[in-house]
């Protein structure tokens, strides 16, 4: 089966549009204001109303207020909602809409009992673990912890072109999930990188 690809933190249309061209199966928006790559709602709604048909929009939260989240579904067309944060499986759920779930992985991690707990989230997306730092690390965490679940897994966490074959062959996940890997500042994408990466998931 063809692996998937989401191209994540993106904060301009033609970036979006140009991943949407390349063939990206989802783009994530970054609402998270700590983060160099956060956007406002009207960015997003810039970014999404012109967006090609068939590219998932993916809101991705840290720990959010239950408001800010209704307020994104009511303010914004996206398909699906992304928690990076320690978000219980009871907030996740509530808004009735499909989900990702992201795990930083360290040890000890069980991702069996994490996808039990979470079972109503479409996929674990499974990112780097750094203090400090919930998600777009730029670093790559050890694959062979990754167990074999019964729910798809999303790959993050430091991917790149030259790394993204081989991460794909040893973990075999749904999909591939990167951000600073094809950018060329942080929150600008450059569509060079989109485009190496592209090929190196399509030859995998
Ligand atoms: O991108 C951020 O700045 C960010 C901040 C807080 C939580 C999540 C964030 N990003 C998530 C992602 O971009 C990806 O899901 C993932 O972390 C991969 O990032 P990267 O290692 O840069 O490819």
């Amino acid at each position: 089966m063809r692996t998937r690809v989401k191209i994540c933190g993106i904060t301009r249309q033609q970036d979006a549009d140009f991943a949407a061209e390349s063939g990206a199966d989802a783009i994530g928006l970054v609402f998270y204001p700590p983060s160099p790559r956060a956007i406002s709602f009207a960015q997003a709604n810039t970014i999404t109303a012109n967006l090609a048909p068939f590219v998932s929009k993916v809101a991705l939260f840290v720990d959010p207020d239950k408001d800010l989240v209704s307020r994104c579904l009511d303010e914004l067309s996206v398909d699906i909602l992304q928690f990076h944060g320690d978000e219980s499986p009871d907030f996740c759920h509530q808004f009735e809409m499909p989900y990702l779930k992201a795990v930083r992985m360290r040890d000890g991690v069980n991702l069996q009992e994490v996808a039990d707990d979470y079972s109503t989230a479409s996929a674990l997306l499974l990112d780097t673990y750094q203090p400090g730092l919930p998600g777009g690390t730029g670093k790559t965490f050890d694959w062979s912890q990754i167990s074999r679940i019964d729910k798809p897994i999303i790959l993050a966490g430091g991917l790149h072109a030259s790394n993204v074959l081989q991460a794909i062959h040893q973990v075999q996940p749904y999909a591939v999930d990167v951000s600073g890997g094809v950018e060329s500042d942080k929150g600008i994408k450059s569509h060079e990188k989109i485009s190496t990466f592209m090929r190196e998931v399509a030859n995998a």
